[in-house]
């Protein structure tokens, strides 16, 4: 055993969010972090293309079609498919708290099937920060933003420095991404902190 807290209840000692500064304005569209993420990308063809935007405090909504690829069981959404859509909405609470966090821990709830060329209402919070450790919460609805509630996550992002994608991703996508200056803008905007 290594000690470690796996829980996605926030200690004590947590502090509540705070939302950067220089956050993007509530309503302000995200944009990619990366073109070729399977969750937000352009450029990733069965990618999700989700679309995120600020909301108010360290929240942020997003949307996301399902479409015939990413089907499971016939004419459904496949549930790890739902699982990402959530994933990368957790995710995109980076832009409004200004640092990079990847994903440690990530609980999903399946309340209700999702069909094919459904409109997934996503929306996410970070509850709490406690060091370098982000609780967040997310849901995903149907049938338009205030609709049923189909999917649910909790989550833990654990913040990390640029050097963790550098050290850990292949060469060749490093390479081109550190080459890229739109990539570079994005790395930027998140690594505010120093
Ligand atoms: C060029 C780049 C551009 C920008 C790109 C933007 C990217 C955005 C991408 C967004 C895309 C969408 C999102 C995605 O898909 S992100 C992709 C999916 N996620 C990953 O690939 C992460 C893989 N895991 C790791 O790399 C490491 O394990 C990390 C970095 C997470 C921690 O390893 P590290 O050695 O750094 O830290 P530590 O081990 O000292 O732990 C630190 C603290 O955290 C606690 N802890 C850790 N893990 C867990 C756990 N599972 N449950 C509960 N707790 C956990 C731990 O107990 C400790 O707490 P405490 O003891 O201090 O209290």
């Amino acid at each position: 055993m290594s000690g470690r807290t796996t829980g996605l209840t926030p200690p004590d000692e947590a502090r509540p969010p705070v939302r950067h500064p220089d956050a993007p304005a509530p309503g302000e569209l995200l944009g990619s972090h990366y073109d070729q993420c399977f969750g937000c990308g352009a450029g990733q063809p069965h990618g999700l293309h989700l679309e995120a935007r600020a909301g108010e405090g360290v929240s942020v909504t997003a949307e996301f079609t399902v479409q015939p690829a990413h089907q499971g069981a016939p004419g459904l959404a496949h549930g790890g498919v739902l699982a990402t859509a959530l994933d990368e909405t957790l995710g995109a609470l980076n832009w409004v708290l200004r640092v990079i966090a990847v994903t440690g821990r990530l609980e999903t709830d399946f309340l209700s099937p999702v069909p094919v060329g459904t409109v997934l209402h996503l929306e996410a919070e970070v509850t709490a920060v406690h060091g370098r450790k982000i609780y967040s919460t997310a849901t995903g609805r149907i049938g338009g933003p205030d609709g049923p509630v189909a999917v649910r996550a909790q989550a833990l992002f654990i913040e990390v420095r640029v050097e963790h994608f550098i050290a850990n991703g292949r060469p060749d996508e490093i390479n081109a991404a550190l080459a890229d200056p739109d990539q570079l803008r994005v790395a930027r905007a998140f690594e505010v902190n120093p």
